[in-house]
């Protein structure tokens, strides 16, 4: 039986700057441990909202709002005295760009560690670096080069520093805002081989624009639509069998080969492509 490391309740986000958005709308999901878990939906449904909220980062943000609840092993990270860094170190968060620290490569990786100090000693230091760097195949390419700038690797490689920097400090959630979209195809198969070997060990929520990466690396997918969950369900039933009506045709339209039956209005939102703008939700 598979346990829910992470759970939301209802969750809603609302903008309140010039007008409300409603980003996302009473959203109530499970995020199963050591799964991956990727959200799909057109633009501007709410997926980084939705993301940004499971470990508080949203709130770096002004004007926005939140109700319901998200609980990380049963416990509520809103209603809580945990310090915020704390609940990011324990849900890490990896953005679309790639980003170096202005450090040493060696440092990018210590960065929270040497933050948190949790660890006994340099040689401790050394070998989780080591460790960490090898969990996200990077190791083999930065072994002579530890101490260079981490900003002179490849975009690819400095996406697996910042796999290999969120992982250092040991967090139980990993939260992938469409980590591969900035790389070039090689260096972005890179990236999903690795978020492939960590899948075993960790439980993920990955946020993607492509159907195909969610179809090759998630064990659930959830479909969001216009701030709604619309339907979440084990890969490939999603894929094969969808029941909703939005699901279908969201599916059918990113399928590569339409065929003549495949026809849906052409004003449905849901057909508009990978990259597709909807209006924003406005109440
Ligand atoms: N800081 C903000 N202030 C006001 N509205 C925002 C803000 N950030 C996002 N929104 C709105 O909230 C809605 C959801 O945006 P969000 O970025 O979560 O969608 P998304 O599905 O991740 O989009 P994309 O796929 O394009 O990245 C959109 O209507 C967007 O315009």
């Amino acid at each position: 039986m598979t346990n829910a490391a992470l759970t939301t309740d209802e969750l809603a986000v609302t903008y309140t700057g010039n007008r409300n958005v409603e980003a996302v709308n009473g959203v109530s999901l499970e995020f199963n441990e050591n799964e991956l878990t990727a959200i799909i939906g057109p633009s501007g449904c709410g997926k980084s909202t939705l993301l940004k909220s499971l470990n508080r980062l949203h709130e770096i943000q002004p004007n926005v709002e939140i109700d319901g609840d998200v609980r990380l092993d049963g416990q509520s990270i809103y209603d809580t005295d945990e310090p915020v860094p704390e609940i990011r170190r324990r849900i890490g968060y990896v953005p679309q760009e790639p980003t170096a620290l202005p450090l040493t490569i060696y440092e990018n990786v210590a960065y929270g560690l040497r933050i948190t100090g949790d660890y006994d000693s340099k040689a401790d230091l050394d070998d989780r670096v080591e460790r960490y760097l090898r969990t996200v195949n990077l190791w083999d390419e930065v072994a002579d080069r530890l101490d260079e700038p981490g900003a002179e690797l490849s975009r690819g490689q400095i996406q697996r520093l910042c796999l290999a920097r969120s992982l250092a400090v040991e967090p139980e959630v990993l939260l992938c805002d469409e980590v591969t979209s900035a790389l070039d195809p090689i260096s972005a198969d890179r990236v999903e081989e690795t978020l492939e070997s960590l899948n075993e060990e960790y439980t993920i929520v990955m946020v993607t624009h492509s159907m195909d990466q969610a179809r090759r690396l998630a064990d659930r997918v959830a479909f969001l639509y216009l701030g709604d969950l619309v339907e979440v369900d084990e890969t490939e039933s999603f894929f094969e069998n969808p029941s909703d009506e939005r699901t279908k045709r969201f599916v059918a339209g990113h399928t590569a080969v339409a065929s003549a039956d495949d026809a849906t209005p052409a004003d449905d939102p849901t057909r508009e492509g990978e990259r597709s703008v909807v209006n924003p939700v406005e109440r």
